[in-house]
Formats: structure tokens, sequence, C-alpha cells
């Protein structure tokens, strides 16, 4: 290359050498015309590349100084295609799914399009987006239906002629005959040939330069059973999300080799002030980092219902969620991000808050951190409290194989806490993937969000619910039938429960009159307070009827909001605060009539 320059600059030095003796020489004006003309023309195309390469120095120059990592960071842009998105029938969800992958990999996604089923609009958009980005990636439009006009629109993008791919045929061949034998069995096979015959020619028609991907299959690293279209830089994804994901999945490797990929650091930073208070300082700052190639986003929580809600109220109502601005972080390198981490904290000192969206992951390295915030915070008797419940539920887990332990499931508050703590110590002991047993004796009329509170935490704490009809006794009786091993059962009764004064130690055997277990409540000597600051503070998913303002969960005949979180806005509106507001222990079951 660089030889090549100097032969071009050498001609080029020749020419304009040339031009001034002939104008030296004064020639007549049309051999002086032709000359200009000529070395107009000759001019650019000689320095045509000379040129280009000095001006895409500079500007790489100009990038680089700015934002120096994302032109090394591969580039992409997705384009939907679909008349139902347009159209509002579909929401376009394939897009997000694509996003949140491709930023995991890496990859910088600079935009996103939507196109109805229309050959010169998604032509248009993928021949744009082709030349400037490395990777186009679309989604939809591929079927067999005469409304699906990708491939004819990406044959048309690259100028190319459309011809029909035997090897997309065999793997049509492969799935179709168990598809007419279907439609046969079900006496709708009349036909099926010619429809058998159009599906054949639509999917099988694709651009002569296309390249047919082949992925992994992700159960059995067994290839994939029907290939993806790639035409030059642009690949073709199906739009049915399940098929558009799991291409994804098959084809990820292969589009974007490990070796290649370039990690990335994120963090987030939750705080307690709205965006404005801290805006001017963080533009600041960012503009600081933004040199060192550090990305920050300042996303304001708007589901912040309560904030607005009772915005005006005396301060003791002004509350929210958990947070009123989410920070995020993205650097490439470790150490700026520990700088800008440092940096943020400082700038928000005393108003960063702990917040988590997934509790019951990582549950040790999080339990411990806990603990030395609430130390840090002076919770001493609190953190006495938590460490003292740690301590019986870590006691049962080292005695008792997991097979004999099972915890008192009925979605409350309580048992949640414990539901916590078992699953960090059967975490700490057995790993995070090892099930847990539970069961839930159905009592009374429970609320369906209760109901579908045990279903969640079932899924989020790997732990596998039983159910009994009740009343309790009957159903203890039927679990100690159903599982006879069961020993000690997990259970979230607290002193103050109004059954909770029969037991005097949190250890101790049925009574005489009940199926036998080892009733354990490493919580007995917890107040309301206690249960709030652990849930919260750990931000451990709840039934969300305690935050609708029940402080207490019986059946839906016998339990109503608190009335002491009953408040009434301006308007005459009448809003319950959530149940973690009531701070006064005694009157926590003041909403039950049963009890
Ligand atoms: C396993 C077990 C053993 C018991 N043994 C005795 C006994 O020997 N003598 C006696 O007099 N009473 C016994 N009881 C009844 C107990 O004393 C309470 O009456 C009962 O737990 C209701 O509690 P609560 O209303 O006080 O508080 P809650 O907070 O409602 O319950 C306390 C805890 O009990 C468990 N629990 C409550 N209801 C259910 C349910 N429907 N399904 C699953 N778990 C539930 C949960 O772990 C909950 O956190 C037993 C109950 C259970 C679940
Ligand atoms: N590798 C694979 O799995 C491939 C499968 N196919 C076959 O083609 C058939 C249909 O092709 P498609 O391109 O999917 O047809 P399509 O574009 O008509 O989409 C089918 C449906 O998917 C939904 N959809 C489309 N775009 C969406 C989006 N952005 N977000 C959410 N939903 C969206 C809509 O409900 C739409 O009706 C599939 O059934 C599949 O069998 C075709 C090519 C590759
Ligand atoms: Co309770
Ligand atoms: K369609
Ligand atoms: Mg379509």
């Amino acid at each position: 290359m660089i030889k090549m320059m100097d032969f071009h600059q050498f001609l080029s030095l020749g020419l304009i050498l040339f031009i001034y003796v002939s104008l030296e020489l004064k020639i007549g004006f049309s051999t002086k015309y032709t000359i200009f003309f000529s070395s107009s023309v000759l001019f650019p195309i000689i320095f045509h590349r000379f040129l280009c390469r000095i001006f895409q120095k500079e500007m790489r120059a100009i990038f680089r100084t700015r934002m120096p990592s994302t032109t090394q960071r591969k580039t992409a842009a997705i384009v939907v295609i679909g008349d139902e998105i347009l159209k509002g029938t579909t929401r376009d969800t394939n897009s997000h799914f694509l996003c949140k992958r491709l930023h995991k990999l890496g990859v910088n996604i600079k935009k996103i399009s939507v196109v109805g089923d229309d050959i010169s609009e998604i032509s248009r958009e993928v021949h744009t987006a082709s030349g400037a980005y490395d990777y186009v990636i679309t989604s939809g439009g591929v079927g067999p239906t005469h409304d699906d006009k990708t491939y004819l629109g990406l044959a048309h993008a690259f100028t190319d002629q459309l011809h029909f791919s035997n090897e997309i045929r065999e793997a049509v061949d492969r799935f179709l005959p168990s598809y007419i034998d279907k439609k046969k069995a079900e006496g709708v096979g009349e036909g099926i040939e010619e429809v058998v015959r159009m599906v054949t020619e639509k999917l099988c028609t694709i651009p002569k330069m296309s390249q047919l991907l082949w992925g992994t299959q992700k159960v059995d690293g067994r290839i994939s059973t029907f290939p993806v279209v790639r035409v030059a830089n642009v690949v073709a994804l199906p739009g049915v999300p399940k098929f558009c994901e799991r291409a994804f999945d098959e084809l990820q490797d292969q589009l974007f080799p490990v070796e290649e990929r370039q990690s990335m650091y994120f963090d987030t930073i939750y705080t307690d002030l709205d965006e404005f208070d801290f805006s001017k300082r963080l533009t600041d700052l960012a503009t600081r980092f933004e040199e060192r190639s550090v990305q920050i986003g300042s996303y304001p929580e708007l589901k912040n219902k309560w904030g607005h809600l009772w915005r005006g109220f005396q301060n003791k109502f002004f509350f929210f969620r958990f947070f009123k601005t989410k920070l995020t972080i993205e650097s490439e390198s470790s150490e700026s991000m520990k700088d800008v981490l440092a940096a943020l904290r400082e700038l928000l000192i005393g108003h960063v808050v702990y917040y988590d969206t997934h509790a019951w992951t990582d549950t040790v390295t999080k339990w411990k951190s806990f603990k030395t915030r609430k130390t840090a915070e002076n919770h001493l008797e609190f953190v006495r409290k938590l460490e003292e419940a740690e301590k019986i539920v870590e006691e049962i887990v080292e005695k008792y194989p997991l097979e004999q332990i099972a915890l008192s499931f009925n979605g409350g508050k309580d048992c949640t806490v414990l539901l916590h703590l078992l699953r960090l110590k059967v975490d700490e002991k057995y790993g995070p993937s090892t099930p847990i047993q539970g069961f839930h004796i159905m009592v009374e009329d429970q609320f369906p969000e209760a109901t579908q509170f045990i279903i969640d935490a079932a899924k989020f704490y790997n732990i596998q619910v039983l159910e009994f009809p009740g009343p309790l006794k009957t159903g203890l009786a039927a679990l100690k039938k159903q599982r006879p091993s069961i020993i000690p059962v997990l259970m979230g009764s607290r002193a103050t429960d109004p059954n909770g004064k029969y037991m005097k130690t949190p250890v101790e055997w049925t009574d005489s009159d009940w199926p036998k277990v080892l009733r354990v409540c490493p919580i007995l000597n917890w107040t309301y307070t206690d249960v709030w600051h652990m849930l919260r503070g750990l931000c451990i998913p709840y039934c969300k009827l305690y935050d609708q303002g029940y402080t207490s969960l019986g059946g839906r005949d016998n339990t109503v909001k608190h009335p002491a979180l009953r408040i009434v806005s301006s308007d005459g509106k009448e809003h319950y605060l959530p149940a973690y507001k009531l701070h006064d222990d005694a009157e926590e079951r003041c909403n039950r009539s049963n009890l």
C-alpha cells in the first residue's frame, strides 16, 4: 500500500509539473483547455486513493480522540420486518431480545428500524444499514405466505437474482412428510400436494448470493433443522419469537466467535435522589469519563407511583418503592470502572441505595454484605437476630439430609423470610441448583395474589411446594403420609403470633395430638419490623398484597387492609400505604376479624 501511494504521488507530481511547464510554454487555448480538463479529471482519479487514505486517517484520528473504543467495537442494526408490527396488532419483542443478547456479546447496537412487508422498504432499509454497520439482523418475513417478502427485499438491496435452493429443499423435505401425514390423518389432506408445492417454492426461493447458516442445537449439539439465510453482512431471522430466539441461540457462536468478543464491564447504582438533584454534576462527571470510554446512563423509576401520589402530603408519607433513579455504567476497562464507581458514590454520597432484582441468586455473598451494611448502620440488635436465625437454620441443614427438611409455606411474609434463609444455607452447603422442598396446606379462602406468589416464589427459589387440603392438622398428616421421612419443618411463627405463645423455644416437637414433626421457628423472637427490615433490606420478593395495605394475610373473608395505613388525598380518594410503613408491632393484626 505504501508503495502504491508513493507511485500515485509520483505520478501526480509529474502531472502537476507537466501542467505547469505546458502553461509556461504558452501553448494555444484549446491545448490549454484539454490539459486543464484532463488534469481536473485525472487528478482526482490518481489522487483518489491517496486523498481517501488521508481523509480516513483524519476521520479515524478525530473519532479516536472522541470515542476511542466504540470504533473498534462491532456495530449492528436490527431491521424488524412485518406489517403486523406497524399496524400495532403484534408488539415487537424480537428487537428487545436481540438487543439484550447483542449487548451481552459486546456488540454496539446503533439502530432499530421497523418496516412493513414491502420489497422496496425492506431493500432500502437493508441497503443503508448494510453499508453503515458491521452486522444487520432482520426479523420476520421469511415464512411461506405471499406477504413474506424479506428474501425479495434482500435480493433487491444487493441487486441480486433469486434462485431455488436445493439445500433448503432438503430441509423442507425432512419436515413436510410428517406435516402431510398429520393433515391427512385429520382429514384435511385434500389438495395438500398443491399446498406443499407452493410452500416449498416459497421457502426455497432465496437470493443467489445467499449463504446458508446452519447453527448448533442447544440441547444435543446437533446441527439445526432449518438454515438461516445470510446475504453479505445481513442475517435474516424468522419473525415468530420462538423461532427467532432459537435461531439466534443456535447461531450465536458462529456469528460472534468467542475469541473475537470484546468483554465489557457493567455496573448499576441506585439512588433515592431525583435526576434533577444531580443532573448538572452528573453531566460534568460523565464528560470527564467519556475520554476514558465510560458510558453512564440515568433512568428515573417511573413506576414510582406512591412517590407521586403522596407528593404534597406530610413528609412521613413521602416515600418510593425502592429507588428513584437508576444509573448504569459501562466501561471498557476495570480500572476506569473502579474510578467511575468511586466518583459516582462520592457524588451521590448518602443517597446510594441497595437494590436487587434477583435476591434469590448469589445469596451467600449478598447475605454477608447485608450483615456488614447493617452493622455499619449500627443496627446491632437486628444483626444479632439475623445471626441467631441463621444459626438455627444452619444447624438443621447440617444435621438433616435435604429430603428430611421441609418449609411450611403459605406465602406469608414470615415464612418468606424462612424461604430465603433456607435457600441461603442450602446454597452454602449444596450449591444454588439444589432444589428444596416445601408444602402448603390450603386452609382458607385464599387470596389469588397469595396463591400466585407461592407459584412465583417456587420458581425463583427452586422450591417444590406440595399442596394439601386443610385444616392444618389433617394437611400435616397427609404430608407425613406422602413424605414419611420429613422431620424438621421450618415455620415462620413468631412469639407475637396468636398461637406463637405455645412455642417456648424456637425448636420443639409438635404437641402429642399433632402429627409428629420437629417445629423449627428461627424467627420466633423477631418483631414485625424485623421481618420487614430483612425483606426490604435484601429486596426479597413478597406477596404484593402487603404493598396494598394488608399487614397480615388470612382468608379473603376475614382480612382487610389495615386501618392505620389508610390515607385520604386532597381529592378525596382513599389510598393505603404498604405494610412495611406500619411501625407499631402490636397493631399488626388489627385487620384480621378472626383473630
Ligand atoms: C407444621 C405445623 C405444625 C404445627 N404444630 C402444632 C402443634 O403441635 N400444636 C398446635 O397447637 N398447633 C400447631 N400448629 C398450628 C400453629 O400453632 C398455628 O396455629 C398455625 O401455624 C397458624 O399460625 P398463625 O396464624 O399464628 O401465624 P402465621 O404467620 O399465619 O403462621 C405461622 C407459620 O406457620 C406456617 N403456616 C401457617 N399456615 C400455613 C399453611 N396453611 N400451610 C403451610 N404452612 C403454614 C408458616 O410457616 C407460617 O409462617 C402447627 C402448624 C404447622 C404448619
Ligand atoms: N431457522 C428457522 O427457524 C426458520 C424458520 N422458518 C419458518 O418460517 C415460518 C414463518 O416465518 P416468519 O418470518 O416468522 O413469518 P412472519 O414474518 O409472517 O411472522 C410470523 C409471526 O411472528 C410474529 N412476529 C413477527 N415479527 C415479530 C416481532 N418482531 N416480534 C414479535 N412477534 C413477531 C407475528 O405474530 C407474525 O404473525 C416459521 O413458522 C418457520 O417455520 C423460516 C426460516 C427460518
Ligand atoms: Co404471620
Ligand atoms: K406472514
Ligand atoms: Mg411477516
